[in-house]
């Protein structure tokens, strides 16, 4: 029994924001807890805190099987449990790919083992993600996917890519896409604009972005499937999902705290932490991105946490790899963009961290509601922080925000009712 005392409860799913507190039994959320299973119960005294539902992040890289070195289902979900999240979705640009029913099932099986949060394996749209031949999406759904996706590349060819959507749709499952046409991009480290051309670095121009989010809307209208646009970053890019969306053309769309909080003037001195794919964009993409998420264009925000080694990154800017971690500094950089500056209030963004990401895929997720699991995230808005990757629990360390001063303290991940993380370590076995 879990009894979560005089806490701001909110839980935007229910509309409740409030004091009071909250009870669980058996891992279950419920109404209320008899006399003595209150003496009973653990008493967690949250004066002071924020209590919501435990975040969802529907686009990570656990990097579980073959990339081990960066990341995996353990260390993964540490890192999770430590930024408050209590589910997340893998990306399958494993090694190998998860392209075929025997890597899903391993990956099941090591989650049911390693994790120490909820996590759910996505698929890929194609055969060792090359983008020429469909993955036997039914086989893998029979697995356990929740969405399929080539994230890290984007299929080309727009007759696959037609196939791959339909398909999809006849096993009701969502298509998230990396929107990326590769023509544009070849040999591209950072966004086309200004900063590409005076650090003398090839760009990646958000045409590149914008005309395959038009692509998947034509899909996404044609056989009326769900198309999912990752990690958005263009200005562009939102106002055609924004318009397909007023027509009621079936696409969602994520905002990634990064695109949310920097530029592409954040490359000048040529740091691949700042290397990501989609690129830190312009300002007025950043605004963008921003308006976005607060005009419902784009319905969650996911961290797309991208592990690689300091080893890997510790490169010139054209041959490091692309991407940043994100777990653990999600919740903080979120705030302050969307709530510390005024933009939004807390039930807003905890919405789009929680049951409006759960929803996309849907998941079991991001709710208070009687009945659902007791997945609860406690947090303090204003406490401060120092970021310090060496003091994360994932396994890499390439984080834009080291150094940085945030406010935004994750206090407790709870997971069907047990700690997983206490505010200053992992208590999970
Ligand atoms: N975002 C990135 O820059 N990198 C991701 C791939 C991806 O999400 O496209 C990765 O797997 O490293
Ligand atoms: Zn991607
Ligand atoms: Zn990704």
């Amino acid at each position: 029994m879990l009894w979560i005392k005089n806490g701001r409860v909110i839980d935007p799913a229910n509309k409740r924001d409030g004091t009071g507190d909250l009870y669980a039994r058996d891992g279950v959320i419920v109404d209320s807890l008899s006399e003595s299973e209150l003496k009973a119960a653990e008493v967690i005294d949250a004066q002071g805190a924020v209590v919501c539902p435990g975040l969802v992040d529907i686009h990570v890289h656990l990097r579980e099987p073959g990339q081990t070195h960066k990341e995996d289902i353990a260390s993964g979900t540490r890192a999770a449990a430590a930024g408050g999240f209590t589910t997340i979705v893998c990306m399958p640009n494993t090694s190998p790919v998860g392209d075929n029913p025997g890597t899903i099932r391993r990956i099941n099986d090591s989650i049911t083992r390693n994790a120490i949060v909820n996590v759910y394996p996505t698929g890929c749209l194609t055969v060792e993600m090359k983008g020429e031949q469909l993955a036997p999406i039914g086989s893998l759904k029979n697995e356990g996917i929740v969405a399929v996706t080539d994230d890290g590349l984007c299929v080309q060819n727009n007759e696959i890519m037609r196939r791959a959507v339909e398909y999809a749709r006849m096993f009701d499952l969502p298509v998230m896409d990396h929107c990326q046409d590769a023509s544009m991009t070849q040999g591209a480290v950072m966004n086309e604009g200004y900063w590409s051309l005076k650090l003398g670095l090839k760009g990646w121009p958000s045409a590149a972005e914008d005309l395959i989010i038009a692509r998947n809307v034509v899909f996404s209208r044609q056989f009326d499937a769900h198309i999912h646009m990752q990690h958005v970053s263009s200005a562009y890019g939102v106002d055609i999902i924004r318009r397909a969306k007023k027509r009621g053309i079936r696409v969602s769309g994520e905002a990634t705290p990064h695109h949310m909080y920097f530029t592409d003037e954040c490359c000048k001195d040529y740091d691949p932490v700042f290397k990501m794919n989609p690129p830190l964009r312009t300002e007025e993409d950043r605004q963008a991105v921003i308006e976005g998420v607060l005009d419902g264009t784009l319905e969650v925000i996911a961290t797309d946490h991208a592990p690689h080694t300091a080893d890997e990154k510790d490169n010139e800017f054209d041959i490091a790899p692309f991407g940043i971690i994100g777990l653990e500094t999600a919740l903080a950089a979120s705030l302050e963009v969307l709530v510390h500056s005024g933009r939004c209030d807390l039930s807003f963004l905890i919405a789009r961290m929680t049951h409006m990401a759960a929803e996309i895929l849907n998941l079991p997720a991001g709710t208070l509601s009687t009945g659902a699991k007791a997945d609860i995230t406690l947090f303090d808005p204003d406490a401060e922080i120092v970021v310090d990757p060496d003091q994360f629990h994932g396994k890499s360390t390439n984080c834009p925000w080291n150094g940085k001063r945030l406010k935004g303290k994750v206090l407790r991940t709870i997971v069907a009712g047990k700690t997983v993380w206490d505010g200053n370590q992992i208590t999970a076995q």
